[in-house]
């Protein structure tokens, strides 16, 4: 049997579709009320529901199609808002199949006629719900909303549009002119479809009117439009208006059917992100369902001296306004609120992270005056400033008994390495261990080569710290017994230096006394890697190096734990390395001066965006033009060749060949990118330079001009793209890292900056990390809090606390 509010549904829905003739299921509207009357007192619906839309079905008969709408639409919002006061749209228990079955307002009111009253703490349980738990939602919608990452009730919450379509902009059909691009909105008048050239491409053509006017719109090959917009539909289409015998058409536009409930609602309509099974139209129907009864409820975590510091909007108001805003400018407030909890969440978790290893205690490695001076006078340069500068304040860390949180910042060739190597000599000259973590086996396979022969005695320019066999190398790579014999070595302590990839996280891998932890980051570990690997020992200390100089915006933000050393000085002699886009028909040119530079007694890159060539050939790789290389053009230079798919024994055979003058040329994908010194290169030619990011042009083009000889550095985007090579062209103007992260940034955003391994920024929805002014909002916001009540321990900050540790778990994998 159908309860009050489901045939008061079933009617409504009726009258939405313009369901004349159904109506009759339901009964005419004169004996429909009464009737409807009676049986909704019966199941105690509130009166003040009751006599609200009786009087408004009393009134409906008189009405006009449009006022008829607006009607409907009353009804719907006084029954929501009655719903969201007096019970979740929750099913407590496995939903019946007629509660699964639709999106049924009258399945929820019918639900939940014994729900209990809601707390603060129930509701927070509520959003906690799986989504195929909750009525109306359907399994086949639960499941391809997981697939999108959203779980339950709450995750829909923030589930934000892709973009929204302003229908308060749009243009009747009587004033559209060609060349217009339009959202137009209409019904459809008629719909076909038939063949055109000789068969072969079926075309289909609409009519859609708005009460103005007609328009004609076509596609190619969308058969099935013709039964997902049949005549009647009302629908949205945007695109460009073209002419056709001299009347107005719409080639291939996009199309949407389009709710008019929502239409009513907001104007600026939002359209969601979508999987295969999933329509905009009932996501759309579901959202705004689920953000008109839980919006309102959700209580606001942000204490109310900061929302009415910066006059935010209310939490509630802001979500509701994400998903359907009454404006653009309610609609920009509500993104800002948003990104602004984004920002702070991240700020104060990064404070507290900070706070609870600074609270904590760690030993102190103290080295004499004249250690530090013996060990610098042996080397064959003197420190730049910045050098003396980061060697005195990791030596200040490593003396203050609390562990040292710091990130050393030096673009490429600054000379972090020998910075590097004295944290480690501070630390092994008491007996500790230290561990070396680098993203790559390229870069740990570096490092153990440069670091090695930096801290060995192997000639006059190196410190004599520890001994050959005092050091090792771990990746996955390493196997067998020589994987025991280093796991065993390091657990008796006779392996000082482990240098690896993630590797070194593992759980075999036991320290005796792990005292200092190097991270070599790019970017590349999350905060949870760091605190993994710190794990290992009994609070040792960190020292994070990164080449990529990072926008002090997006620095504050995912660094913000971390104390900072920038070395923003070169060594002395070093020269720009003069750099110059090439159209690929010049690349002979390039051919040339590689060669000459060879004349000279120099060595050349050359960097493929691929190793092999994709099915298509369409992209130039290494293997292929390997061949190419050493038989059409340069038969008379030996060249080595360096892939990610080489066998670590080959890698280390052509890195040693390369360095040591054995080959003329490397050329390699981009595993170079980071880390490899040869000062004696002179030339790196990049070719597809359009694929690479400029901070990671700049990386490749610091592998050049590390010595005091002139280099350069030679970009071959693969097409002649105007847009493409203008990018480019800031690699010509400017040697200077910052300028050149910074560019970066704005063009390609923080996702595509940090590289898609960022562990960590999946919480990061509405934020724009390069927003500076949020940025300093949130930070100082934090900082205030933070300093109040930095355990979050008083009552007003007992939400935000809750939604710090939830943030951060879902987000970064870890906060204490
Ligand atoms: N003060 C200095 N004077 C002269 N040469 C130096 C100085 N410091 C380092 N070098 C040399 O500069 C080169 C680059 O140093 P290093 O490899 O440490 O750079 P880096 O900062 O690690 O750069 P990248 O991030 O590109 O690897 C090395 O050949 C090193 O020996």
């Amino acid at each position: 049997m159908l309860s009050p509010l489901e045939k008061l549904n079933k009617f409504l829905e009726l009258e939405r579709e313009q369901n004349y003739e159904n109506r009759a299921v339901v009964g005419g509207l004169d004996k429909a009320v009464p009737y409807w009357e009676k049986e909704a007192r019966a199941f105690q619906l509130p009166d003040d529901l009751i006599s609200f839309v009786v009087e408004k079905l009393q009134e409906y008969p008189r009405l006009t199609p449009e006022q008829r709408r607006e009607c409907v639409h009353q009804i719907y919002a006084q029954i929501e808002s009655c719903n969201a006061s007096t019970k979740p749209m929750v099913a407590e228990t496995e939903p019946t199949p007629a509660q699964s079955r639709g999106v049924k307002l009258s399945e929820r009111a019918s639900i939940a006629t014994d729900a209990p009253v809601e707390t603060e703490q129930h509701i927070l349980r509520t959003l906690q719900t799986p989504l195929h738990r909750v009525s109306g939602v359907g399994k086949k919608t639960a499941e391809a909303l997981e697939k999108l990452g959203i779980n339950t009730l709450q995750d829909l919450l923030y589930f934000f549009p892709r973009r929204y379509d302003d229908y308060s902009r749009l243009k009747p059909i009587n004033k559209l002119k060609y060349g217009d691009e339009v959202t137009v909105l209409g019904v459809v008048q008629a719909i076909a479809s038939r063949q055109v050239r000789d068969g072969k491409l079926q075309l289909i053509e609409a009519i859609i009117t708005d009460g103005t006017g007609t328009l004609r719109l076509s596609w190619f090959n969308k058969l099935w439009y013709v039964n997902r917009f049949p005549k009647g539909t009302q629908v949205a289409v945007s695109g460009k208006l073209d002419m056709y015998l001299g009347k107005l058409i719409m080639k291939d536009p996009e199309i949407e059917e389009i709710d008019r409930e929502q239409l009513h609602t907001s104007r600026i309509v939002p359209v969601y992100p979508l999987t295969a099974d999933l329509n905009q139209k009932s996501l759309r129907r579901l959202m705004y369902r689920t953000i008109m009864q839980w919006a309102p409820k959700v209580s606001d975590f942000l204490p109310a001296s900061v929302r009415s510091s910066l006059k935010l909007l209310e939490l509630g108001v802001a979500l509701s306004q994400a998903h359907f805003p009454d404006s653009q400018d309610v609609l920009d407030q509500a993104r800002w609120r948003l990104a602004f909890d984004e920002i702070f969440l991240l700020q104060l978790g990064v404070l507290r992270q900070k706070h609870s290893w600074k609270s904590l205690q760690a030993r102190v490695f103290d080295v004499p005056d004249t250690w530090l001076e013996q060990k610098l006078a042996q080397l064959p340069y003197e420190l730049t400033n910045a050098q003396k500068r980061a060697v005195q304040e990791i030596r200040a860390d490593l003396v203050s008994g609390k562990p040292m949180d710091r990130l050393l910042q030096g673009d490429v060739g600054s000379g972090k390495t020998i910075v590097a190597a004295l944290a480690i000599g501070m630390v092994t000259y008491h007996g500790a261990q230290v561990a070396v973590m680098a993203p790559t086996s390229i870069l740990a396979e570096q490092h153990y080569r440069n670091l090695s022969r930096v801290l060995t005695q192997s000639d006059e320019s190196t410190l004599p710290i520890l001994q050959p066999e005092q050091i090792r190398l771990l990746t996955s790579d390493v196997r067998g017994a020589e994987r025991e014999k280093i796991l065993n070595d390091l657990q008796h302590g006779s392996v000082k230096l482990l240098i690896g990839t993630h590797a070194l996280i593992e759980d075999p891998v036991q320290f005796q006394d792990l005292q200092l932890v190097v991270i070599d980051e790019q970017h590349r570990f999350g905060v949870a890697q760091r605190a993994a690997l710190r794990q290992k020992g009994n609070n040792p200390h960190l020292l994070v190096m990164t080449a990529t100089p990072i926008p002090r915006s997006l620095a504050l933000t995912i660094y913000g734990d971390l104390d900072l050393t920038v070395m923003d000085e070169m060594p002395p002699g070093r020269q720009p390395v003069e750099t110059h886009v090439l159209h690929p028909l010049e690349r002979e040119r390039a051919y040339q001066l590689i060669r000459h530079e060879i004349s000279k007694g120099h060595q050349a890159y050359i960097i493929y965006p691929m190793v092999e060539q994709n099915e298509n050939g369409e992209h130039l790789s290494v293997v292929q033009e390997y061949t190419r290389l050493q038989q059409e053009i340069f038969p008379e230079f030996r060249i080595g060749m360096m892939h990610g798919k080489l066998k670590p024994e080959e890698k280390d055979e052509v890195m040693a060949g390369f360095r040591d003058g054995k080959y003329h040329i490397l050329v390699s994908t981009s595993v170079i990118e980071v880390g490899v010194d040869v000062p004696n290169a002179t030339v790196m030619l990049i070719e597809g330079a359009n694929r690479f990011g400029l901070a990671q042009l700049h990386q490749f083009r610091g592998r050049v001009g590390r010595g005091s000889e002139k280099s350069y550095c030679l970009l071959i985007p693969e097409s002649d793209d105007a847009l493409e090579n203008e990018r480019l062209s800031v690699m010509v103007e400017t040697n200077d890292g910052f300028v050149l992260a910074e560019k970066d940034l704005q063009q390609r955003g923080p996702g595509e900056f940090l590289g898609t391994r960022q562990a960590g920024f999946s919480e990061l929805k509405m934020a724009n990390l390069t927003d500076v002014h949020i940025i300093e909002k949130a930070r100082q916001q934090a900082q205030l809090i933070f300093q109040q009540d930095p355990e979050l321990s008083l009552p007003e900050h007992t939400l935000l606390a809750k939604k710090l540790g939830e943030f951060w778990r879902n987000g970064r994998g870890d906060i204490s």
